[in-house]
């Protein structure tokens, strides 16, 4: 396929239709050569990944589902149960980890930026290889105790769970913004 149609037939697949199999261990190393190949000003390499599959999914489900509770007591059984579920689809779930370097004259902004085009290139990677993939965040990539549970050091942010698996039916396509629209020609 040439390199513009594959990006004009780019689109994510919901993680409820991503099942096995997953990327085995060369294709997830290929997705993360590709992902680390981001612009990167300062060449601060200002994030890390995580991969979470297997059991640990579930895991990380029920840890989810105990701190919905911890939250709000009164919240209503199926939506504990959704967050419980939130890992248990997608075979692989890579986090992408922010790590700033405070204080450096590469603005943080930036950093978080290339760390956003990290996870979109994770996203084209997993297509390329013949996966379906979605960048999802939620209330759990901000909760303070589900990232010191993830791991996170002071200052790291969660800037998304990408979920990886092979795509049970074809993925919706949803309508696109008009680029023509959005487009506007400057001059002094
Ligand atoms: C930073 C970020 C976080 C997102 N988090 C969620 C989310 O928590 N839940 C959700 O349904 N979609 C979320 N999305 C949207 C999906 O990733 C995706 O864009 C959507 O499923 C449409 O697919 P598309 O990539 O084909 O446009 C998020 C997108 C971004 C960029």
């Amino acid at each position: 396929m040439n390199a513009l149609k594959f990006l004009r037939e780019r689109r994510s697949v919901p993680s409820r239709l991503l099942g096995e199999p997953g990327p085995d261990p060369a294709q997830l190393r290929a997705m993360l050569a590709e992902a680390v190949r981001v612009p990167d000003h300062g060449k601060l390499t200002p994030w890390r990944f995580l991969a979470i599959r297997g059991e640990a999914r579930h895991a990380l489900g029920e840890r989810l589902a105990d701190r919905a509770l911890e939250k709000d007591p009164a919240a209503a059984p199926a939506v504990v149960d959704k967050d419980r579920r939130r890992f248990s689809q997608a075979p692989l779930v890579l986090v992408v980890v922010a790590c700033p370097v405070p204080g450096h004259k590469v603005p943080v902004q930036e950093q978080l930026l290339s760390g956003g085009a990290v996870c979109f290139a994770l996203l084209q990677a997993a297509q390329a290889l013949g996966f379906g993939a979605q960048w999802l965040t939620g209330w759990a990539a901000y909760d303070i105790e589900i990232q010191r549970h993830l791991g996170l050091r002071e200052g790291e942010q969660v800037l998304g769970f990408i979920h990886v698996g092979t795509p049970a039916e074809a993925a919706p396509e949803r309508q696109r913004p008009d680029p023509d629209a959005l487009l506007r020609e400057w001059s002094p």
